[in-house]
């Protein structure tokens, strides 16, 4: 299930069950003859339904979706104008699900901020108009709900970023693995054309991979891997990212990058590799296939294929060598 689909989901159930509470207690005041708090939770009802309303017009756009924002503020303000003028029985109650709604459907930081706003003033009311042992139950209450819900969202939200992380990176490397590069490409693809900047990528394998893994053995090939790996996250700059393809091949992405560029780094990785001692194996070498996007392309398999043809001519002229293939350009 999409993140924004399990989004739509949480927050319509949340406001569904905020609507119901709030409802039956519009009822229960009606029933009780207190109208001031019927129409007052009668409104706020009726805001949860909006919320609602809005989650499933919405539901493409969860996650940056700020018409949540302002429907909650209106409940919360609702409730505390209502607090301050009317200080009915139990009202301070109604602020439980309200806090719950503010954490479930807006950011951490915005939720507990909003929440705070609300139970501020709150308490200082309580503690004015009220019995100092009923006020502090009940700020006591309200707090160690609010900061229980924070926690188990904070919770999640990390483990939900952890699970991401370990989606896309390669457990051995540290580097993404390449199922996370086809994303981002097409995302740099869209963002050079949409800017104009130049976006280059480079497939690189290393040299008799397999002759290495029969002479040294697996474990060695994977080790020369892992240092590879971090020998190019030293050379590369902030901005451009690894991916590790199999168990001897690498793929760049360096945006903002030209022809001109692309071959100045290249040749960087090729001399400091060819002039690094690696441990177990001494020596070792790259091949590197290079090019750089041209107006005419728009897809991450043409790229990809470009820069792995180009990495097998470097081979076939001979290992620790660069080429670089041209883009695809299509005359205005
Ligand atoms: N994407 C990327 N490009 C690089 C890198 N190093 C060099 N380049 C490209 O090569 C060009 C020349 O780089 P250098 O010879 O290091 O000269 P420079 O003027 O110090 O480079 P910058 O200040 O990094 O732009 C840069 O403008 C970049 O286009 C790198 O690590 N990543």
């Amino acid at each position: 299930m999409t993140e924004t689909r399990l989004r739509t989901i949480t927050h319509s159930a949340g406001y569904a069950l905020a609507a119901v509470f709030i409802a039956a207690l519009a009822i229960q005041n009606l029933r009780y003859g207190f109208y001031d708090l019927f129409y007052l939770a009668s409104g706020m009802a009726i805001l949860s339904v909006a919320g609602l309303a809005y989650t499933v017009i919405c539901r493409r756009h969860q996650l940056s979706a700020p018409g949540h924002l302002i429907i909650l503020s209106a409940l919360n303000s609702g409730l505390l104008a209502a607090l301050i003028s009317m200080n009915g029985p139990g009202i301070s109650h109604w602020a439980m699900p309200l806090l719950i709604l503010n954490l479930l459907i807006l950011p951490l930081r915005q939720g507990l901020a909003l929440s705070l706003l609300l139970i501020t003033p709150m308490s200082v009311v309580l503690f004015l108009s009220h019995p100092v042992d009923d006020a502090m139950v009940t700020t006591t209450g309200l707090v160690i709900l609010l900061v229980t819900t924070a926690l188990y969202t904070w919770h999640y939200d990390h483990m939900a970023q952890s699970a991401e992380d370990l989606a896309i990176t390669d457990p051995v490397t540290g580097a993404h693995n390449a199922r996370f590069l086809d994303e981002t490409l097409q995302k740099e693809i869209s963002r050079a054309i949409a800017t104009g900047h130049s976006l280059s990528v480079v497939h690189l394998g290393i040299d008799y991979a397999a002759e290495a893994k029969d002479l040294h053995g697996n474990a060695a090939l994977q080790t020369l891997f892992r240092d590879m790996t971090q020998h190019l996250f030293g050379v590369i700059r902030a901005g451009d990212t690894l991916y590790t393809l199999n168990e001897s091949e690498f793929f760049l992405i360096l945006p903002f990058t030209p022809e001109e560029g692309v071959r100045v780094i290249a040749e960087r990785i090729r001399r400091t590799i060819g002039e690094h001692q690696w441990p177990v194996v001494g020596k070792a070498t790259v091949s590197l296939g290079c090019t750089t996007r041209g107006n005419g392309d728009t897809r991450t398999d043409t790229l990809r294929k470009r820069a792995h043809g180009a990495m097998e001519e470097a081979r076939k002229r001979g290992a620790d060598s660069i080429w670089f293939s041209p883009g695809e350009t299509i005359e205005a």
